[in-house]
């Protein structure tokens, strides 16, 4: 099994480069679901969750071929559909596999879904897709692990208010909306960038969704949709994770392709603990000279602060001066991290969902697991400023997000390699 060994303590220069979004590259490969026509996406990342997606895409009769796997990569994925199920197999690996029930549902009248379960950072229920879908007519029945969900004679537009603004609802509902008969009005919908980039997507596909970007989205349902080239907008994560980067060791780094516009919350933070931002034309130029300092942090769904950077910013928190307060308000457990920083010499105690962290002088290397992706990453940033040799085991839960970390980052002069 693979791991990283990291060396710390070198101040980073130079340019990363950007991948496309994974958390939009997701939901769009599944409106492929949608059209017998074939979409095409540019800027798709090549991480291990697009190859899970393209396999669980393949088991329902659609092809993906890969256009141009030049520094951007291309897919293109379309086809009939021969079947209607998601086998747990598949769906266990990835939880973004709900995301077919949706589209399946829509365009064959049925589909059988195995549900996902929880995973390493919450419970995770899948309850407002389900009541979404039902609000558009969809019979939903649960048995044997698996949801059931027949709509014989196509979707029906409603009303539809999410109690709470679920990112992977919100893109089944739209996704299904899009082929029902009449309107659906989708109230409180989650507004992440990667909803809107689904939402261009779909609508250069034929559909007719109003009131992009805003927390009320009006589809107009279509009899089909066609084929359409999209590019997928970057990775506003992985442009954050590496402004950590940049930010726990000191130096100036541009990261092309990264957007300011879709990291307010993130730049406002960073900024507030001492690290500089500046939007250079399509790069984001991150740079850090002075010291580290303390801040809270609380996450909230977009336009707030991220769930999926709070175990990166805990890292960089813990050798800022001065004490600093993280509330996960997104997920019930998502500080696994901690007790790994805290081996590696940080100051973290976790009371409920807020943890406080007191900034110490210096972390030493360790060897460390995380048990998901963004803590993973979280462990590789403590690496590079850490005093010594860290070893990062169960790097699967990086490859699932993050492409070529160790190109990056060696790029930019980090000391770190990649051991099996
Ligand atoms: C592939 C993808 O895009 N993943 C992202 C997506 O996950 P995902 O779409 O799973 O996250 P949601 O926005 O749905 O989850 C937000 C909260 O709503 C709860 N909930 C959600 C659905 C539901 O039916 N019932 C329910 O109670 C969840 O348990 C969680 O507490 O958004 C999260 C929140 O920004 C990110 O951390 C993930 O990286
Ligand atoms: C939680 C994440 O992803 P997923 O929803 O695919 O588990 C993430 O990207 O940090």
């Amino acid at each position: 099994m693979d791991r990283f060994i990291i060396r710390g303590g070198r101040t980073l220069a130079g340019d990363i480069e950007i991948g496309g979004a994974k958390n939009a590259a997701l939901p769009l490969l599944c409106a492929g679901l949608l059209t017998s026509e074939r979409l095409v996406l540019t800027n798709t990342p090549r991480i291990a969750d697009i190859a899970t997606m393209v396999e669980l895409l393949a088991s329902l009769g659609l092809a993906t071929d890969t256009l141009d796997s030049g520094p951007t990569y291309t897919l293109s994925v379309g086809g009939d559909i021969t079947s209607t199920e998601a086998s747990y197999d598949i769906v266990s690996k990835m939880r973004a596999s709900i995301l077919v029930l949706g589209p399946l549902v829509a365009r064959c009248g049925e589909a059988k879904v195995s549900l996902p379960g929880g995973c390493a950072i919450g419970t995770r229920p899948v309850d407002l897709h389900l009541k979404g879908l039902e609000a558009l007519g969809a019979e939903i029945e649960l048995s044997g692990g698996y949801v059931h969900a027949r709509a014989p004679n196509g979707l029906t537009g409603a009303r539809y208010v999410l109690p709470v603004a679920s990112v992977g609802a919100t893109e089944n509902i739209i996704m299904a909306a899009s082929l029902a008969k009449g309107r659906t009005e989708l109230v409180n919908a989650a507004r992440e960038p990667e909803i809107t980039d689904l939402v261009v997507c779909l609508n250069a596909m034929g559909a007719r969704i109003e009131g992009i970007g805003t927390d009320t989205l009006v589809i107009d349902g279509v009899p089909a949709l066609h084929g359409a080239r999209h590019p997928i907008i970057s990775d506003r994560i992985e442009t954050g994770t590496y402004a950590c980067a940049v930010g726990i060791t000191g130096g100036e780094v541009r990261l092309l392709g990264g957007r300011a516009d879709h990291l307010d919350a993130v730049i406002r933070v960073l900024n507030e603990a001492g690290v500089e931002t500046e939007q250079q034309g399509d790069a984001l130029l991150v740079r850090r000279a002075g010291r580290l300092r303390g801040v809270d942090i609380m996450t909230e769904p977009y336009p707030g602060f991220p769930t999926d950077m709070q175990a990166q910013f805990m890292s960089l928190l813990s050798v800022a001066e001065g004490a600093s307060m993280m509330t996960e308000t997104i997920f019930e457990n998502r500080f696994m991290h901690v007790p790994e920083l805290n081996r590696m010499g940080a100051h973290i105690n976790v009371h409920g969902s807020s943890a406080i962290i007191r900034g110490v002088p210096e972390l030493s290397g360790a060897q460390v697991m995380a048990t998901d992706l963004r803590a993973s990453f979280s462990l590789i940033l403590a690496g590079l400023a850490a005093k010594g040799e860290t070893v990062l085991n169960r790097v699967y839960h990086l490859d699932r997000g993050y492409e070529a970390v160790e190109r990056k980052l060696s790029g930019v002069g980090a000391d770190i390699e990649r051991a099996s």
